[in-house]
């Protein structure tokens, strides 16, 4: 499959003046225009339905723009066949915001499960993720067997598996305590400075407030249906 490569600086994410409504709904996101920069480490935030999943599913070309333009990769998703949107989302991890786990298989082959829809073969890489996250005590267990905080980081190590370029992760530290969301955040900005690009949303101030020593970040705010500041202050 033919992979279109980003020049260096290139936007790996890019709205332009973009909206979404859902059907028959009143328009949610209106007149979005950013760049996400390769390297980089976003927060979203923004009130509880201000449209921040809504945003990232636009991001890893779930939903459709309905105004304006999302481009993923330097390619306008509007115009993306089959194959180019199953190339874009082997190069975007997704942390979803309910984890969205198979119950009836482990959390092993629940990381595993993007190699294998791959054709990949599992290999040692599955152990390194696993002792990576802090699971490798639980890769047999199956996910309602999992405390939350375990939940978030079998998610985000099945985000990582195929290696993706960008990391999005909807409400990562959504109900687990302090401790365990910085242990989430930690391994997020671990990711981010192995050079991948981050984009949290989250509605949780004290996590973007406590990342700020130990990474650059931007922070975007959504109200009012539209991106109200993209600045590094809350
Ligand atoms: N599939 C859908 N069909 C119709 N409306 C939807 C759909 N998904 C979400 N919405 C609505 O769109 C709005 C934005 O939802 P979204 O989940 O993007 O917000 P959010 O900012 O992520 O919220 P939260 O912080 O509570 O997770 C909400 O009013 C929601 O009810």
């Amino acid at each position: 499959m033919r992979r279109i490569r980003v020049k260096d600086e290139q936007a790996v994410i890019e709205l332009r003046d973009t909206s979404y409504s859902y059907r028959g709904g009143e328009p949610l996101l209106q007149g979005m225009t950013l760049q996400v920069a390769p390297g980089s480490f976003h927060f979203l935030t923004g009130p509880s339905g201000a449209g921040k999943s809504t945003l990232l599913k636009l991001m890893y070309a779930e939903l459709q723009a309905t105004g304006g333009a999302v481009t993923l990769f330097g390619q306008d998703s509007r115009v993306m066949d089959r194959n180019a949107v199953a190339d874009v989302r082997t190069r975007i991890g997704v942390v979803h915001q309910d984890c969205q786990f198979l119950d009836h298989l482990s959390i092993a082959d629940n990381v595993a499960l993007p190699l294998m829809v791959q054709g990949k073969p599992v290999g040692s890489d599955l152990h390194d993720l696993l002792a990576w996250v802090g699971l490798s005590d639980r890769m047999h267990a199956f996910p309602p067997e999992l405390s939350g905080g375990e939940r978030q980081r079998a998610a985000l190590a099945r985000a990582v598996i195929l290696s993706p370029d960008v990391i999005l992760a909807d409400e990562p530290t959504g109900n687990i305590d302090w401790d365990m969301s910085q242990r989430v955040l930690q391994l997020l900005v671990e990711l981010n400075k192995m050079g991948k690009t981050v984009m949290v949303a989250t509605h949780d101030i004290a996590l973007i407030r406590a990342a700020k020593p130990q990474v650059s970040t931007r922070i975007l705010r959504i109200s009012n249906k539209r991106l109200q500041s993209a600045g590094a202050e809350l």
